[in-house]
């Protein structure tokens, strides 16, 4: 993918706000999106959030192609479902891999261009391919593309058009560093020059490194909402559990319980030998402390692990917080 992309500042007049209103999808009895409101600015947004959370429904909600069974989804103040207008101006990175195979990149993306009704369709479909730098492999069949490829050629028939706004399922899904680099500084680029790009995740690395704001969804619901700070700050700051083996389990416990930054503190038994089990209220007090509490008892620390860092966890501490 090239770096500097053919896509200079948006064209239209004031910014895009993508606006979710109390939007719900349910298939049966499964409630898939739960109740979220958001309001989505120009420039990188991230959605995250572990799997099953409701990120792909939300971002088929957010393009058009799927109706809310309650609540609205609006882009400038127009409904995105069963939109032709709003199609125009919305561009779809689906995860799923199922693409119409049996034709070239080249033909894929064109017929794309030609659903737009694009002016100079094919003009437009050698813009988007050379963007995600797939000229080479693009009069290959589809079906023969490594799952980095097919990536890059979807994300070539999403920007055939020139969006407003890029939605993506999981796009560094299959990439290659090189690769996730350069799709990074792709959307980093469109954002800046004032294009609405979300992208799903469940990676928080992936989604600090790019994304301005940040939507946290677990089990259908949004979480949480601010900028990478602000949700590092509420993961971290969750309490922490930690097994800890010691030379003397006992006086660290007393040291421990004494200071104030746990909430509490058990001994117990792991795999035949006696261990520690904290859970740390303040965990930059507890992280400082304990070595501290240790060497000042002369107290050896054999172990120190944390037993909650799954993100699942994390993510649920976020919901029930
Ligand atoms: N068409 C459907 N029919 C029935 N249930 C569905 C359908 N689509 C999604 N679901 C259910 O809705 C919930 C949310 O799924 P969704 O795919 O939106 O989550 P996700 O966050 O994108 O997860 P993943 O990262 O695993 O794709 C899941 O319980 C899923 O099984």
């Amino acid at each position: 993918m090239t770096v500097t992309t053919p896509y200079g500042p948006r064209t239209g007049t004031g910014p895009v706000v993508m606006r979710l209103e109390q939007v719900s999808r349910w298939f049966g009895n499964v409630v898939a999106v739960n109740d979220v409101s958001m309001t989505i600015g120009p420039g990188v947004t991230g959605l995250l959030g572990p799997n099953g959370a409701g990120k792909s429904t939300l971002i088929h909600l957010m393009s058009g192609f799927l109706p809310p069974s309650s609540g609205t989804v609006t882009v400038d103040g127009e409904p995105t479902w069963h939109n032709e207008n709003i199609y125009r101006r919305i561009g779809l990175v689906p995860e799923r891999e199922a693409m119409y195979e049996g034709i070239s990149g080249w033909d894929f993306v064109l017929a794309n261009a030609r659903l737009h009704r694009l002016p100079d369709p094919k003009a437009a479909a050698t813009r988007a391919i050379e963007t995600v730098d797939m000229q080479s492999a693009a009069a290959r069949d589809v079906a023969g593309y490594s799952k980095g490829m097919k990536q890059r050629i979807k994300m070539a028939t999403a920007l055939v058009h020139d969006p407003d706004v890029l939605l993506l399922d999981e796009p560094f899904n299959g990439m290659d560093p090189r690769q996730r680099l350069q799709l990074m500084d792709l959307m980093t680029e469109l954002g800046a020059n004032g294009r609405v790009v979300l992208f799903s995740s469940h990676i928080l690395e992936e989604v600090e490194q790019i994304a301005g704001g940040i939507e946290v969804m677990v089990a259908g619901r949004h979480a949480a909402s601010g900028d990478f700070r602000e949700i590092r700050r509420l993961m971290t700051e969750r309490p922490h559990q930690y097994t800890i083996r010691s030379s003397d389990d006992r006086a660290l416990a007393a040291a421990l319980i004494a200071d104030g930054s746990t909430s509490g503190v058990e001994l117990g038994v792991q795999a035949g030998s006696a261990v520690l089990n904290v859970q740390a209220s303040d965990y930059h007090r507890f992280a400082r402390r304990l070595p501290v509490f240790a060497r000042e008892r002369g107290i050896r620390l054999y172990e120190v692990t944390p037993a909650d860092e799954s993100l699942e966890k994390v993510f649920s501490y976020l919901v029930n917080r």
